[in-house]
């Protein structure tokens, strides 16, 4: 079959050199940064995947090329329930691919666009397992530093995925502080803003802000300027409507958008909070996109 080629120079049939696994392209899903998403399809078992293609023109940069293999280095040491999963990594003349676990419902981004708010329960459902998965990556000493609603994915049985470590680091010894972050985090913690150093805590704070976004609809730090946010974050001025989620709730979210990073909860703390102790479903329907559930 003759390959038609776009401006990515993205051939119909896409081979692993190392696994000789011919992919082929299916449909556009979505970009970001450099890197464009189709759906792979594994041409001899009919499975498919997520494949992040990024042109090698837009890897000529020393920072470039070092940031990509940061994020492969990373992804491809991961092994969890609730983190995408990294399957195999190769390059043709072209482009750099990455071939990662389909999730088929997109992200909370789009759950969260569609219904605004969601539920506690399904707060909970959702949070739970974001949780586990960061346990699981500050354990193995890794920070995510942009956990965002589109970074947290969504599988068929609606599960949460965390994916997309482009900006995650690892810190080599326990008290190390990392310096820098090039890229801007979408939920930003203060002492990343303020230069100050930063670890683990980065990641409760963006998790204070999904938790808060989730409940109440829109981001605690909102405003039509970033240097505006910027602002609002170094002063901690946010606001929880009273009365709209339960105390537990609130709590919870002050805890995770404590100014100081050592004043923040660890995920583990996290885990035990009593958050959690209101009813949290086992499993939820796909039908959560679009419509509140009813729990009987
Ligand atoms: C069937 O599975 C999916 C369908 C769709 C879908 O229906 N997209 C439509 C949007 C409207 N346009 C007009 C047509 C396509 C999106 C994501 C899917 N799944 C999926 C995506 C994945 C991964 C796993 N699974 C992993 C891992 N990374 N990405 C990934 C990678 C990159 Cl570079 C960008 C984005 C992305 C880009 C823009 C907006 C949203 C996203 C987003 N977060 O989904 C997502």
């Amino acid at each position: 079959m003759e390959s038609t080629k776009d401006e990515f120079n993205i051939p119909n049939v896409i081979i692993d050199p190392r696994t000789r696994t011919q992919y082929s392209k299916g449909k556009f899903l979505g970009k970001g940064g450099f890197a464009r998403c189709y759906e792979l399809i594994d041409v001899s078992t009919g499975q498919a995947f997520a494949g992040k293609v990024v042109p090698k023109s837009m890897l000529v940069k020393p920072h470039q090329k070092e940031k990509m293999q940061q994020e492969v280095t990373i992804h491809q040491s991961l092994n969890h329930k609730h983190i995408v999963q990294f399957f195999s990594y190769f390059e043709d003349e072209n482009n750099v691919y990455i071939v990662l676990e389909l999730c088929r419902r997109r992200s909370l981004m789009e759950l969260h666009r569609r219904r605004k708010t969601v539920t506690e329960p399904e707060t909970r459902y959702f949070v739970k397992q974001i949780v586990e998965a960061c346990i699981y990556l500050h354990d193995k000493r890794i920070i995510h530093r942009d956990l965002k609603l589109g970074n947290l994915f969504l599988n068929d049985q609606m599960e949460i995925k965390i994916g997309d470590f482009g900006l995650a680091t690892r810190i080599e010894n326990e008290a190390d502080r990392k310096r820098t972050l090039c890229g801007t985090p979408n939920y930003i913690a203060p002492e990343v803003i303020n230069k100050k150093g930063h670890s683990y805590e980065v990641d409760v704070w963006s998790l204070g802000c999904i938790l808060y976004t989730l409940l109440l609809g829109k981001p605690p730090f909102e405003t039509s300027s970033l240097k505006d946010t910027y602002s609002k974050i170094r002063k901690n001025d946010y606001l929880i409507p009273e009365n709209r989620i339960s105390r537990e709730s609130v709590l919870l979210i002050q805890r995770c958008l404590r100014h100081e990073p050592y004043d923040r909860p660890t995920m583990s703390q996290i885990y035990m909070d009593t958050f959690f102790s209101g009813f949290t479903p086992a499993t939820l329907p796909t039908s959560v996109c679009t419509v509140a559930p009813r729990y009987s």
